[in-house]
């Protein structure tokens, strides 16, 4: 049983592993949750970041003060629930308001017994974040607390990150199919559509096949486990890996399944996970990053048309491929086609033999920056190029 902690002050403590810890208020439901405490620099979206199921078992910190000021309304989520494991803010919106909002962020967090912490000094939290990266944290909530110790050895014990694999708890257990968008915005008829795409959800965000929708694609989204034979039963012209939890070191199946694709090559396009499944694929390895890429305003470079997009992120790892040259792979010649500026990681990769391609940022952010969206256009072009 959850309650909310609206107009009461229930105290809350935030234990990060080392030791560290911030005094605030219960926010969203009152008890106590684990996860990788991790930081998002966006100013707007906090209804789209709680419901990314990337962000499945990390506690997030939202680095703007202020959060909730919009409520939470029935049409922007990214999917059907909350993910977040904990969420830490910093001066919550008494009173929300907006002409779509339907409840305050505190009581759809404490509805779907997501235990936050506001009142913390969140500038603090997250420059010791970034000076000693992403860490295990808990979230106590409650009028009678354990005492330090007790709390510290339990965040303690919580699972890393790294080494987790997490996609299939998040993934849809059924196929379903997201109709192509015709003139008007009406669904053109199954089996109707310009293209088929068969998507690998490893953690799907709703806009992704909305995008794809928008361009005249009936989407099959899949299973994590589906196999190569399973995307081929829907007669893709396209396979799409998407964004998802966990580190990319797990995720051997998905990897497998795409080199299945990268054989028969079918146009491929990856986003997020789907660039890391992509570099492993490859052969690159990928590396956990100090604290991640979380926001809305990464600055990345698209290095084949030298243009800058400014793109909302959300990943701890990255794929380990050199910068500096094409690579020769099983699958043909690779090069990193995309970079971040602020830190040189890879936010990109390009096959010049094959058509396939991925990024690790989001284009299809619904939030906005709407910058790179043009990728769902490339996908596209490589689509009727095989058909021509
Ligand atoms: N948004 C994503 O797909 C994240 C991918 C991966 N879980 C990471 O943290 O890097």
């Amino acid at each position: 049983m959850t309650t909310s902690t609206r107009g009461t002050r229930v105290p809350a403590v935030l234990v990060l592993e080392d030791g560290r810890t911030f005094r605030g208020c219960a926010y969203g439901a009152v008890g106590q949750t684990f996860g990788e405490a991790v930081f998002s620099t966006g100013m707007t979206g906090y209804q789209e970041t709680l419901t990314d199921p990337s962000y499945h078992r990390q506690v997030v910190v939202m680095t703007a003060p202020h959060v909730g000021n919009t409520g939470v309304n029935d049409e922007d989520s990214e999917s059907r629930r909350i993910w977040v494991s904990g969420y830490v803010v910093r001066d919550p919106a008494r009173v929300p308001s907006n002409w779509r909002s339907r409840r305050s962020l505190d009581e759809e967090l404490a509805a779907q017994g997501v235990v936050g912490i506001s009142g913390v000094d969140t500038r603090a939290l997250t420059r010791h974040l970034r000076e000693r990266g992403a860490m295990r944290v808990g979230i106590f909530s409650g009028n009678a607390l354990p005492d330090e110790g007790t709390m510290l050895a339990e965040v303690r014990q919580a699972p890393e990150m790294k080494g987790a694999d997490l996609a299939a708890e998040v993934a849809t257990e059924e196929a379903y199919v997201v109709p192509a968008i015709g003139p008007g915005g009406a669904a053109v008829p199954v089996g109707e559509a310009r293209f088929t795409v068969a998507a690998v959800d490893l953690g799907i965000k709703g806009m992704t096949p909305h995008r794809m929708a928008e361009r005249g694609i009936e989407v099959h989204v899949l299973p994590a486990t589906a196999t190569v034979d399973e995307v081929y039963a829907v007669g893709p012209d396209g396979v799409f890996f998407s964004n998802g939890p966990g580190d990319p070191a797990t995720a051997d199946h998905a990897v497998s399944v795409m080199r299945g694709v990268l054989e028969r090559g079918t146009p491929l396009f990856g986003i997020c996970f789907g660039n890391q499944i992509l570099g492993r694929a490859l052969g690159f390895g990928t590396y956990k990053l100090t604290y991640g890429h979380r926001g809305i305003n990464q600055p990345v470079q698209d290095r084949t048309t030298g243009k800058v997009e400014v793109t909302a992120h959300n990943h701890g790892f990255a794929v380990d491929a050199p910068l500096d040259r094409v690579c020769d792979t099983p699958y043909g010649r690779a090069e990193v086609s995309h970079v971040c500026l602020n830190d040189d990681v890879v936010e990109g990769l390009r096959l010049l033999d094959r058509p396939a391609f991925s990024v690790q940022y989001h284009p299809e952010a619904a939030a906005g920056p709407h910058d790179a969206a043009y990728l769902f256009d490339r996908f596209v072009s490589l689509m009727e190029g095989q058909r021509a």
